[in-house]
């Protein structure tokens, strides 16, 4: 029954071989079950994140349209000229109506470090005290992929920045230019950075607020710097991104401060925690970044930036990245949040939320739009188009509103527009009232006739009737009327004229031609003088007529009436008493109001006849003879715009085109969404 020892050795390797064999196998077995089972738990998530990826990419695509719309938008308006009572007075505009992220924050709070971090490039100026000073719009555009990473200025349109610390260097160059080296100014620099890398986003960088002037600088900067940075954030669609150093006291954080200022509901705000990485050993930011201290609507993120250690090292931004992704994947306070924390997160963060915003606000917008669209063209209407390049066409334009003028100018006087009816006032009332005041009383009086009379007797008295007198008493009573007649051809004279340049006003279409309206007017001024010149010849005619034959039967009636009515040897007796001087009077008195009214009918034919009807049948003749044998350059000159007008019309028209194609990319975007 007993084995020997070498018999027990063989029996106890053949049992450990056979439960090593079973081990093994079980094992195996064991393995490749749970292998698979691994396997297809492993397979299970994979496919999940595919469907999860194909999702996200078909969103990603409509916000990056999206945002992507508004950014391309957005560069039209700084192309423009046209972007927000920060940058002009201009009000509103498109500009204010399309939202952007303004980054506030304190002096050195990391602000710049931020903005570079979510770019993933080294481009800004950074360091201790007041770095920027001066806003920086930050258009970032996503390119395809593969494609050159580039910046461009709006103040350097044709100059791609491949090296991007050539970039930093000219925005300090661009800076000192408008500020001198320590002063800040309001005046933004435009950047766009072009690049696969970026997401599309436009971001405003903002000189740091501070407490206490710094480095020389004036007392008002602390004011000039928060009056800034409050223009910006207090525009309706900007989002706020509050930078805050973690390593300070957040309860005087003036990002904080001034973001619940201006946005006491948090609905617009982004809290960011910088510099978690120099808080004090021992404590942490858990409070803030977890929502239990200082919550806002949105969530705070927090980010590690590149130490001036670190920038001063040249640590590029990948890597940089890549240390901030450690950071917060090993730092056992942050751990359970590294998902929701970092520059990239914040960037994908933003640009979510600029989706919703501008999803809300193209209605608005739209609307915007449309009303701009509409006012514009009216605008241009009234402007009127651009103009002809060559001589015929110059001529016939100058033609066409010269006859615009014309027209008006017709129409003031035979009504429809005011004015014309001012000349019937003077026919009606100043020419009547002018005669009726006439002297003739002083000139017919006693005196006078017993001196015109005895004049004009001599030596020899009248026998019968003072022929040489009563000739002489009316002619020197006929003079008179030259005045009135004068009068009335100068009164309508002015009338005329001041219509010229009444109707030259109401011509819209010449308004842009400040020299052609002043030669049309010249024109205008020196037909309607010759017209004057005839008027008055032909009026002082019809005075001189009366003058040069005397109405005989008026006359011939006098002596029958004496006879009819009175004693002729009483008349005879009296011939060089009062009463026949008085007779005289009174009988060259009436002839002379006979006269007048006849001269009160006719010299208003004689006014409109020469000046009236003359100024509507050829009033621009004469120029239109001058203008038919002028030179193409003499033409071109005429139709000089006013360089204001033409600007107005360009800026217009430039407008008119962004705002069209604003509403085109809007519709693409709303069909495809
Ligand atoms: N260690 C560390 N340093 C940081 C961090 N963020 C910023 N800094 C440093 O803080 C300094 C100021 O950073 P900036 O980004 O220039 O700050 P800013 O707010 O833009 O400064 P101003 O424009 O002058 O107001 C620089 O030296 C940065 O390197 C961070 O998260 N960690």
């Amino acid at each position: 029954m007993f084995f020997n020892y070498k018999e027990a050795k063989i029996a106890f390797l053949i049992l450990f071989y056979f439960f090593s064999i079973t081990i093994t196998a079980s094992l195996l077995v064991f393995l490749i079950h749970s292998n698979s089972k691994s396997v297809r738990a492993l397979k299970q998530p994979k496919q999940e994140e595919e469907t999860e990826r194909g999702e996200f990419s078909a969103m990603t695509t409509t916000m990056e349209t999206l945002i992507g719309l508004v950014n391309r938008i957005q560069r039209a308006c700084t192309l423009l000229g046209d972007y927000g009572s920060a940058g002009t007075a201009s009000l509103p505009t498109l500009w204010e109506s399309l939202p952007s992220v303004v980054v506030v924050g304190g002096q050195s709070s990391g602000k710049s470090s931020v903005l570079e971090s979510i770019v993933g490039r080294d481009f800004l100026p950074r360091g201790s005290g007041i770095v920027t000073r001066r806003p920086l719009v930050l258009q970032l555009h996503k390119t395809e992929p593969g494609q050159v990473e580039y910046a461009e200025f709006l103040h350097l349109p044709n100059k791609q920045f491949l090296d991007f610390s050539l970039v930093r260097k000219e925005i300090e160059d661009e800076t000192d230019k408008m500020t001198g080296s320590r002063q800040i100014s309001p005046v933004p620099i435009h950047l766009n950075i072009y690049s696969p890398k970026v997401v599309n986003l436009t971001l405003i960088d903002l000189p740091g607020m501070t407490k206490v002037a710094v480095e020389r600088q004036p007392e008002s900067v602390v004011q000039d710097i928060e009056n800034m940075v409050r223009s910006y954030v207090e525009q309706p669609n900007c989002v706020i991104l509050a930078i805050t150093p973690a390593n300070q006291d957040i309860a005087t954080s003036d990002a904080i401060k001034l973001s619940r200022d201006v946005d006491p509901t948090g609905e617009k705000t982004f809290g960011v925690l910088t510099k978690l990485d120099l808080m004090d050993r021992g404590t942490n930011a858990l409070d803030v970044l977890e929502g239990r201290a200082y919550p806002l609507q949105h969530p705070w993120v927090g980010i590690v930036n590149r130490s001036q250690d670190d920038i001063n090292r040249n640590i590029d931004m990948i890597a940089a990245r890549c240390r901030e992704r450690e950071f917060f994947a090993t730092n056992l306070d942050y751990r359970h949040l590294a998902g929701k924390m970092g520059s990239e997160y914040l960037a994908k963060l933003l640009s979510k939320h600029l989706e919703s915003v501008i999803k809300a606000r193209i209605p608005g917008i739209t609307s915007l739009i449309n009303n701009s669209i509409n006012e514009l063209e009216s605008e241009l209407d009234y402007l009127g188009r651009p103009v002809a390049v060559d001589a015929g066409a110059r001529l016939y334009t100058i033609l066409e509103l010269c006859r615009a003028f014309d027209r008006i100018f017709k129409e003031h006087l035979d009504g429809g527009r005011p004015g014309g009816d001012r000349i019937y006032g003077v026919f009606d009332h100043q020419l009547p009232s002018a005669l009726r005041k006439l002297p003739f009383d002083r000139h017919l009086s006693l005196q006078n006739v017993r001196k015109v009379v005895s004049e004009a007797d001599g030596y020899q008295p009248h026998l019968i009737a003072p022929e040489q007198g009563y000739r002489r008493l009316i002619d020197s009573a006929l003079n008179y009327f030259i005045g009135p007649a004068e009068a009335s051809v100068d009164a309508v004279h002015f009338i005329l004229k001041e219509l010229v340049r009444r109707s030259m006003v109401e011509t819209q279409e010449l308004r842009r031609f400040p020299t052609l309206q002043a030669e049309i007017v010249r024109a205008a001024d020196e037909a309607l003088d010759r017209f004057r010149e005839d008027g008055k010849k032909t009026t002082l005619r019809l005075v001189e007529m009366e003058s040069t034959y005397l109405t005989v039967d008026f006359f011939r009636k006098l002596p029958q009436e004496v006879e009819k009515g009175g004693n002729p040897s009483a008349s005879n007796a009296d011939r060089y008493t009062e009463g026949h001087l008085r007779r005289i009077g009174a009988n060259v008195s009436s002839y002379v109001g006979m006269v007048s009214e006849t001269l009160r009918q006719s010299i208003p034919k004689a006014v409109v006849y020469c000046q009236v009807k003359e100024a509507k049948r050829s009033l621009l003749d004469i120029f239109y003879t001058q203008v038919g044998k002028r030179e193409d350059n003499q033409l071109a000159v005429l139709l000089d715009e006013d360089p204001a007008l033409m600007e107005r019309r360009q800026r217009c028209a430039r407008r008119l085109e962004l705002y069209k194609s604003a509403r085109d990319e809007i519709d693409s975007v709303s069909w495809t969404r």
